[in-house]
């Protein structure tokens, strides 16, 4: 097997990127057709932080971080490490070290589908990290890996280059080549919540709103004021 760093990696524009962030995970992934997410695994290990950037994918072996220190000379600045295991780990692979590293070279922030540790330093230092785990156990640097190179975290496809965003509600991966399509449609579904949640508000109800009625009459659903003698039968 073949093992590579690759240097250069194709990234989206800066203002299609801060418009996904500004969208949030929930309405990118709307908005890209309800794709792109990873697998609930992967959580927010801080509160109430959004970062969207470039992908810089890393594979390693499991229990081992020795390329993630080769990943951080090819970050740049507006990038997010994404770093994925060739089997299931949680190990913490990933510190307050490493973080101070990246944050040097401008990186935003990690995505891992293994473990970190030092998330109380991670966190005082404003690095925000998204992962399967927070688990202490130490790792190695001794086994060969790749840079750049296609990975899977949490059962989702990222490519070197890809835009991630990554809030409270997960972590979302999108081709760069489709950026400027789904930012767009995200400000549409953005204008057309707002208009929702106004009426919302103003106590209008879902099943009026969307004209539910019908399809709730059609589905067989009655409206009575008490369940007959014979229940649900
Ligand atoms: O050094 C390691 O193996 C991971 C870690 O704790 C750090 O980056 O601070
Ligand atoms: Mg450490």
């Amino acid at each position: 097997m073949s093992h590579y760093v690759v240097r250069s990696v194709d990234r989206a524009d800066a203002e299609t990127i801060a418009a996904l962030r500004e969208a949030g995970v929930a309405t990118a992934h709307e908005a890209a057709g309800r794709g792109g997410l990873l697998g609930p695994s992967i959580q927010a290990r801080q509160i109430g932080v959004a970062i969207g950037g470039s992908a810089i994918t890393v594979s390693c072996h499991p229990g081992d971080n020795l390329m993630i220190h080769a990943a951080v000379e090819v970050c740049r600045p507006g990038d997010v490490l994404v770093v994925t295991t060739t089997s299931p780990s949680t190990d913490g692979m990933f510190g307050d070290l490493l973080a101070t590293s990246l944050m040097a070279r401008g990186v935003v922030g990690l995505v891992i589908d293994a473990g970190v540790r030092d998330i109380a330093s991670l966190r005082e230092m404003g690095f925000p990290v998204w992962s399967r785990a927070v688990h202490a156990q130490g790792t190695v640097k001794a086994s060969p890996g790749s840079v750049n190179v296609p990975v899977v975290a949490a059962g989702q496809l990222v490519s070197p280059g890809d835009i991630i965003v990554a809030d409270d509600d997960g972590v979302i991966a999108l081709p760069a080549a489709t950026g400027r399509t789904v930012a767009e449609a995200a400000a549409k579904r953005l204008d057309n919540e707002a208009a929702k949640r106004e009426k919302l508000a103003a106590g209008t109800l879902g099943v009026d709103m969307y004209d539910l009625r019908p399809l709730l009459a059609s589905l067989g659903v009655r409206y009575v004021d008490r369940l007959p003698e014979d229940g649900l039968a």
